[in-house]
């Protein structure tokens, strides 16, 4: 490949100079091209050694950059073939202007070679392990890695690939095949039980996935997995200590209902010890305050035997690093998510790496073997028909669940989210054109269409033909249901503030964007005049009764974390009076009140970007897309959008071009994650 690059270079490249270097850098910043972190991080470079020559430090601070969009690295040859795409030029609002001082200026004319040669020639830069702040990997595709994030990526490999090393299917016994008969009845003819199948791999390894779409009984499943676990170490004296976490604080609220339903519907004898209370991957780990590191790792790991995470597509390779850390050798861990989601705010694409091939199966003859006891249906013929065949080591530890249990053949949510997933406008054009109790098109002139008024107040069409309510639901059960007597802390407030956050959740408006009139501050904005309009709140302060906020960073003395919502609240006080307070749902169930002026760092949460409302659902879900073209549209971002809904949906699309390019677009994280987790299994 690097020869095939020298080949279509034409012209010689023009060294950089030092002094061109940093005039480019401090633009690049100064246009927000680049965060302050990244140049700070150059300079600092800079200062360790006077070897490095300008196209390293360029480098350098390029893989920074693309490390705050998720990168786990700088591809060198994908930036040298498109060197504008690695700083997400043009950048939101700026598309056809000409902008000096691109990256294909600097870049246009070196070859994969030159720099390669620049970069390996500084003392900043390893090939491997050691103290260099930088590390090179020149094979195909050629990899800049800042240090840490190579270290979590080599080890979080080796601790997976350890753990795929082995395949004890053949261990299946005749106990785990009699529980398997009492937890699930027997598959129809010629079709594949899943969800037995899942329970049945992840009885007898020590890593597993389970993924699947919405409602396709992954909580179902593990349930039943640790039913069959537990009644059998029960059996042999000693229960299995169990630990359940996610990712945040909204999703394991979610899982601690859903588990708890699906314990309740084990066959009798089978739900005994099985936790239901679900914690945050930060409180399992231990978080302390103002540190990246916790209070479980390898030398104080976790109390546990068997560890389930859900939403494990929200775990960035770091957290993954801390989680297999913080994990004894003999524990289980078990990952339920949806491959097909958004992959986590911070860099890494950990179960989309390790999911990129689920939907073939890939089982390997001994797997096949090994599971056909199991009464799962005849799985080695589904994968002849499939034509696949594998040994590969990741395949034999990952279930794909596919039928949908909450959005069947007959759901248009379904119906659109599965044509959005393959990439079938046809499909996608028909849902919204044969599915209108459950789905609505909006796609307005300007962001003052009355359209999009009344869809904020009362859910638009869906609203007006289907109950499917817009903010003013919320708003006007605030005021009815309001208590006339005693104080915040008597149930009947507590009661009446959990009522309202339940309200809140029925309708939601996700954004593509942060910025501009059709991303969240924009939106914020417009919905609370709306509102205000429509006498429903008095947004005339920051703090007004009704606002909605999100927290932007984890504030450990509160015990509240990023992205906890919580309602602003107008409440009598214990000393007389009333003032107002913020209420947060805390994941056991009980409520946090909070003064206003201790929260530090909030916005209102109206509006909200579609990344920050993963793991989370709401009744009527209303996705916004903005008119212009930008890189953060993709396929990923829609289908989370879409699979927020639980009844019903509507898409806001100033521009249709918008949804065809985003279905188009795959996101794509540059890691090596996993080469290495598969070179580390067949060691
Ligand atoms: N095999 C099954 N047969 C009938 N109903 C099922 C089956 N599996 C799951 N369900 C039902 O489907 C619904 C969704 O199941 P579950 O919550 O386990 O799915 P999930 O994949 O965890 O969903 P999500 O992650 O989207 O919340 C539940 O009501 C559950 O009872």
């Amino acid at each position: 490949m690097a020869e095939q690059h020298d080949f279509f270079a034409t012209a010689e490249h023009r060294p950089l100079s030092g002094e061109r270097l940093w005039q480019v850098l401090e633009h690049w910043q100064r246009q927000g091209w680049i965060r302050a972190l990244d140049l700070a991080l150059v300079r600092m470079l800079a200062q360790l050694t006077d070897d490095a020559e300008p196209e390293l430090l360029l480098a350098a601070a390029m893989a920074s950059h693309q490390l705050g969009r998720g990168h786990i690295c700088l591809d060198l040859e994908a930036t040298l073939a498109d060197p504008d795409a690695a700083l997400s030029l043009p950048p939101e609002g700026a598309f056809g202007e000409q902008l000096p001082d691109k990256p294909s200026e600097l870049l246009g004319n070196l070859t994969l070679s030159q720099w390669l040669e620049r970069i390996a020639s500084s003392a900043l830069v390893a090939s491997g392990p050691g103290s260099a702040p930088l590390v090179l990997e020149p094979g195909a595709p050629a990899r800049l890695y800042l240090r840490r994030q190579w270290v979590y990526e080599v080890e979080v490999a080796e601790a997976l690939g350890e753990r795929l090393a082995t395949n004890p299917v053949e261990s299946l016994g005749a106990g785990t095949i009699e529980r398997l008969d009492r937890l699930f009845t027997a598959p129809a003819v010629d079709t594949i039980d899943w969800q037995r199948l899942a329970c049945a791999l992840a009885s007898v390894n020590r890593f597993s996935i389970i993924t699947g779409g919405p409602g396709t009984g992954k909580t179902t499943t593990v349930v039943r997995l640790l039913a069959l676990l537990q009644s059998q170490a029960l059996s042999d004296g000693r229960a299995l200590r169990i630990r359940l976490a996610a990712p945040t604080g909204k999703a394991a609220a979610r899982l601690t209902e859903s588990i708890s339903r699906a314990v309740s519907s084990l066959p009798d004898g089978m739900g005994e010890a099985i936790p239901t209370e679900v914690t945050t991957l930060h409180r399992l780990l231990g978080s302390r305050p103002d540190s990246r590191h916790f209070r479980h790792n390898a030398d104080n790991p976790l109390h546990a035997d068997l560890v389930v995470i859900d939403e494990a597509s929200m775990i960035d390779l770091e957290m993954m690093h801390s989680l297999l850390k913080a994990l004894p050798p003999s524990a289980r861990l078990i990952l339920l998510g949806d491959k097909d989601q958004l992959a986590s705010v911070e860099a890494g694409a950990v179960l989309g790496d390790l999911c990129l091939d689920a939907e073939q199966g890939g089982y390997s003859a001994a797997t096949l073997s090994g599971v056909s006891k199991a009464g799962a249906g005849d799985l080695a013929l589904w994968q002849a028909q499939w034509g696949v065949s594998g040994d590969q080591p990741l395949a034999q530890h990952i279930v794909m669940l596919r039928h949908s249990h909450r959005f069947g053949e007959h759901s248009g949510i379904g119906h659109l989210a599965r044509g959005v997933n393959r990439g079938d406008i046809k499909q996608v054009e028909q849902a919204f054109s044969s599915y209108d109790a459950s789905l609505a098109l909006l796609e307005p002139r300007t962001d003052q269409a009355p359209a999009l008024r009344e869809l904020v107040l009362s859910g638009g069409r869906l609203g007006r033909e289907h109950g499917a309510e817009g903010y003013s639901g919320y708003l006007r059960q605030l005021e009815a249901t309001r208590p006339d007597s005693g104080n915040f802390r008597d149930d009947i407030w507590q009661s009446w503030a959990t009522g309202l956050l339940e309200a809140f959740t029925r309708f939601r408006v996700l954004c593509a964007l942060r910025k501009g009139p059709w991303g969240v501050e924009g939106l914020n904005q417009r919905i609370e005049q709306v509102l205000s309009e429509a006498g429903l709140l008095k947004a005339d302060q920051l703090w007004y009764e009704g606002r909605p906020v999100m927290l932007t960073r984890n504030d450990y003395a509160l015990g509240l974390m990023n992205g906890d919502i919580g309602l602003c609240l107008r409440v009598p006080q214990d000393e007389g009076g009333e003032a107002l307070r913020v209420v947060f749902p805390l994941a056991d169930g009980s409520l946090k009140w909070v003064l206003p002026s201790r929260l530090q760092s909030t916005e209102t949460v109206f509006a909200m970007t579609v990344h920050k409302s993963q793991g989370s659902e709401f009744a009527h879900t209303t996705l916004v897309l903005p008119p212009g073209p930008n890189p953060v549209l993709t396929r990923e971002l829609i289908y989370t959008g879409i699979t927020r809904a639980s009844d019903w949906f509507t898409l806001v699309m100033p521009a249709r071009a918008r949804l065809y390019e985003a279905i188009g677009t795959r996101v794509h994280r540059a890691s090596a994650l996993r080469s290495r987790i598969l070179a580390s299994a067949q060691q």
